[in-house]
């Protein structure tokens, strides 16, 4: 089944190499993955800034900008929401707590 993510993933993936004029994914990517980085960590402090003003709209716009710009990074690293995916399944059922404590010294 494909959900929004992944059709957005397919849609970056075909913006990429378009027209930076007309696509914000093509003008984005031809900046540089610096730059890009660079959107991620702008995206991610709004999305704090709306979680401490309890601003709940605001979170749900700086959310989907983030995970908006968290795929445009991916693509440019030639990584997928596959891969972030096998990631989490990897640690289901695996507690934050008893993995951190597992950590070497
Ligand atoms: N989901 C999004 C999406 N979310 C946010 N944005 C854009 O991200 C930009 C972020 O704005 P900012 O002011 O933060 O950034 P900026 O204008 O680059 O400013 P600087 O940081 O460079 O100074 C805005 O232009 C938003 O419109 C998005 N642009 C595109 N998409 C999706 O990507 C698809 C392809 O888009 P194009 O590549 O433009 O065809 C679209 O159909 C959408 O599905």
């Amino acid at each position: 089944m494909t959900d929004s993510l992944d059709a957005l993933e397919a849609t970056i993936r075909a913006r990429r190499t378009g027209d930076p004029d007309t696509s914000y994914v093509a003008r984005l990517t031809h900046k540089g993955r610096a730059k890009i980085a660079q959107k991620v960590g702008e995206e991610a402090t709004e999305v704090v800034i709306a979680a401490v003003t309890d601003d709940k709209p605001g979170m749900v716009g700086e959310a989907a900008d983030l995970l908006f710009h968290l795929c445009v990074l991916l693509a440019d690293a030639g990584l997928s929401l596959d891969d972030v995916r096998a990631e989490l399944a990897r640690r289901e059922g695996v507690s934050g707590i008893a993995e951190k404590a597992a950590r070497p010294a």
